[in-house]
């Protein structure tokens, strides 16, 4: 079986974080496992708290992880402070894994951050250089590129820029579009769209978390690129059009569509 780690925040309320990785990882059939870098006090309505776990803390669940079972793919969400990215980087260099996943969030899609300001800069050189691959939606895109997005052709804009200081994938999501939902990937130079039909659902929870964890998936079991974001956007679709609507806000997500 292929192992994937997620390396991520736990939402109590199951619908992003920690807890969408682990059961996407679980529906992809590959076995889990997870770093913690902070606990969220979260639900459907909002983020009400945050707690950050020591940086020993989470060099030490590294370690346990890298020792033991060692993964296939690596999925990075939420690393709420610089001492964690630092933390997570000097733990990827001393264990050098392949298939990384950076999803780099910001902004919890409550519109609560999840990152401090004075983080952005070290994710930016220190952990996103690290990746294979990295899936900003629009906002995060706009915060890496340093100009607004509005439209489909500012997405490619907004790749070319970005890729002028990194050399891995670039997948900036177009979740947040108002007419589709076309994902770009740039590629060493390359554009391919990942074309997506606008769902009208608003329970929309934990949507960037559940694609990210099933990249890293895909990765792990073998696929390129490519084939990796086409099965995951796949996935994403039929999650959110088994329309689940559960919770006082922004709902999750149905992972359970295709288990038997
Ligand atoms: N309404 C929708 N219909 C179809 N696909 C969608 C919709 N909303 C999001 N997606 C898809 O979900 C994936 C995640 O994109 P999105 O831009 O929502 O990420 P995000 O903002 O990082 O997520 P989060 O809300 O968890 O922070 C992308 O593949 C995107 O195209
Ligand atoms: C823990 C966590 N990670 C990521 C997101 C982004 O949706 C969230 N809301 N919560």
């Amino acid at each position: 079986m292929k192992k994937v780690l997620t390396i991520a925040g736990s939402d109590c309320s199951g619908g992003a974080g920690i807890q969408a990785d682990l059961k996407t990882i679980t529906a992809h059939k590959c076995y889990g496992m997870s770093v913690i870098t902070a606990l969220t006090a979260q639900n459907t309505t909002g983020v009400y708290g945050i707690e950050a776990c020591s940086v020993d803390f989470v060099k030490n669940q590294m370690d346990c992880v890298f020792t033991d079972i060692f993964p296939d793919a690596i999925k990075i969400g939420m690393v709420a402070s610089i001492e964690i990215i630092e933390a997570i980087s000097e733990k990827l260099k001393e264990y050098k894994p392949k298939n990384i996943v950076v999803d780099p969030v910001m902004v919890a899609t409550s519109g609560s951050k999840l990152l401090n300001d004075d983080a952005i800069n070290m994710l930016l050189n220190e952990l996103i250089p690290l990746s294979t691959v990295i899936t900003p939606n629009l906002f995060e895109a706009e915060i890496l590129c340093g100009f607004k997005i509005k439209t489909t052709e500012d997405m490619v804009k907004a790749a070319r820029k970005i890729a002028e200081n990194y050399d891995g994938h670039i997948l900036i999501k177009g979740g947040h579009l108002e007419d589709n939902a076309n994902d770009l990937l740039f590629s060493k130079g390359t554009i391919h769209w990942f074309e997506g039909e606008r769902i009208i659902n608003s329970n929309t929870h934990g949507t960037g978390c559940t694609l990210s964890s099933a990249i890293a998936s895909n990765l792990a079991l073998g696929h390129n690129i490519e084939e990796s974001i086409r099965n995951s956007k796949e996935y994403i679709t039929g999650a959110l059009r088994a329309n689940l609507d559960i919770g006082k806000g922004s709902g999750p997500l149905n992972h359970c569509y295709k288990i038997v």
